[in-house]
């Protein structure tokens, strides 16, 4: 039997002029990972509040994990959605909690023991690679980091079902492949995750099961399925930058079909050995189930041979610099100053400067000469560049990229810009005691616990 099973379902909003979801029917298994696609206002989000249970069905049947959601009082709604861990697109942290405090939070509204909490915490930070950013709080952590976070505070209780609604909506291609890897190795441990997105270029590459909305309807329903952005977003300057992608994949020889061909039955072994995914890192001591998966999946993050090759074809997409005309469009200035070194806006006004004094010196052109352009290739200072406030703090290696782009020419350092990186300087955490964790008020933080 299906964990969700939604059976003709449909949602009328009071004010709405049609049905946000239009009699849809979707069954979902246990283990499954599913991407919910389509244009905007198209039932996405409207879908995983039904299951969240954030709105009620105007029609039709919905069971998550043998509750029928019809029956549920309001007064259960509350335990009901503890069992499901849910990721926004805007991370929603408590800005007056550290980082140790939004995880703990968690666990202390369903009434989890400090000791208990005091194991998992640190192994769902490790699970997400945010260990050291304990104390940080989140204005104190580059979105990616944030969204991080969200995750563990998500995950932390090990639901069965995790909700994401545009987890990577708000961050670049190479910190949304973190995210990617996170939610990647969550779901191998055998939790269910249902995500919205519109990013065609995971959609593209993990190859999971995709469900398309359109106009509330599910058009398509597609194991190991696809996705095309452009159907979605034909705006003149994507379409332009499509055909120039096309071109490159076409003058590089990938063929498309055929690599899609061997994906699938890549994915299809991995989800064959899925049948008890948490065998292989099982540890030998835990406090409890939740940490044993907790455990479970830091230790298959950082068993890089175990990544599945969704991941690895991601990685491979987004270090070769394809991007996909959504990921392209979105880029945050953060991203297109650091092309995801995880440099501050200071290093490169510094490296700019080192190069511009450098093509002064040998009277040649700084956007093709200088100590750090040999190639295109970034320069060896660059690479090693420790990732302190960048973007991604993943622990995961992923795969060597063929050949990095170079890295594009910063421009002028922004105030904005600057304010996003996360340089450790501040003082605020430092003051903060770690155990004050476990005392943390409840009165704020109700107002966006998850789930
Ligand atoms: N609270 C609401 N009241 C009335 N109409 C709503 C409400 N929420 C959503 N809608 C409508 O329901 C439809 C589906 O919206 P929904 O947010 O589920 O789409 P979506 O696919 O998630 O879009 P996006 O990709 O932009 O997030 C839209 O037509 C939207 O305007």
């Amino acid at each position: 039997m299906s964990l969700i099973t939604l059976d003709d379902v449909t949602k009328i909003y009071p004010k709405g002029t049609r049905p946000a979801l239009d009699d849809i029917t979707l069954h979902i298994d246990r283990g499954d990972f599913v991407f919910l696609v389509g244009a905007s206002g198209s039932g996405k989000t409207t879908l995983l509040s039904l299951l969240l249970r954030e709105e009620e069905a105007t029609d039709g049947e919905i069971r998550v994990a043998g509750n029928d959601l019809r029956r549920l009082t309001n007064r259960q709604v509350p335990q009901y959605r503890r069992s499901i861990g849910f990721v926004f697109q805007d991370y929603k942290l408590l800005n007056n909690k550290t980082v140790w405090q939004n995880v703990a939070f968690a666990l202390e509204v369903i009434g989890t023991s400090r000791s208990t909490i005091r194991t998992l915490v640190p192994k769902v930070l490790q699970t997400v690679g945010l260990s050291g950013k304990e104390k940080n709080y989140p204005h104190e952590l580059s979105g990616g980091e944030q969204q991080r976070v969200a995750i563990a505070r998500a995950y932390v209780n090990h639901p069965q079902i995790l909700l994401a609604d545009e987890p990577t909506g708000n961050l670049d291609p190479t910190t949304s492949l973190g995210i990617m890897e996170v939610l990647d190795a969550i779901n191998r441990t055998g939790t269910t995750i249902v995500m919205a997105t519109h990013n065609e270029e995971i959609v593209n590459s993990m190859r999971k099961r995709v469900v398309e909305l359109h106009n509330g309807k599910i058009v398509r329903d597609e194991q190991h399925g696809s996705y095309d952005s452009a159907l979605y977003f034909p705006d003149c300057d994507v379409e332009s930058k499509a055909s120039n992608a096309n071109a490159v994949r076409t003058s590089e020889g990938q063929d498309e079909v055929s690599g899609r061909q061997a994906g699938t039955s890549d994915a299809m072994a991995v989800e064959a050995s899925a049948d008890d995914p948490d065998a292989k890192f099982r540890p030998q001591r835990s406090a409890s189930p939740q940490a044993s998966a907790t455990l479970g999946v830091a230790q298959s993050l950082m068993a890089s041979e175990n990544g599945d090759e969704g991941i690895a074809r991601l990685a491979h997409s987004v270090h070769s610099g394809r991007t996909g005309r959504y990921g392209e469009v979105f880029q945050s200035v953060e991203t297109t100053m650091t092309w995801g070194k995880g440099l501050s806006a200071e290093d490169i006004a510094a490296k700019r400067e080192q190069e511009e004094a450098y093509a002064k010196r040998h009277g040649t052109n700084v956007e093709t000469s200088g100590p750090h352009s040999h190639e295109g290739q970034p320069s060896d200072e660059q690479a090693v560049q420790p990732q302190q406030g960048g973007a991604d703090n993943s622990r995961v290696a992923p795969p060597a990229p063929p050949s990095p782009p170079a890295p594009p020419m910063p421009p002028a350092v922004d105030g904005e810009a600057a304010t996003q990186r996360v340089d450790g300087t501040q003082a605020t955490s430092e003051t903060q005691d770690t155990s004050d964790a476990q005392n943390t008020n409840d009165a704020d933080g109700k107002e966006s616990q998850q789930s």
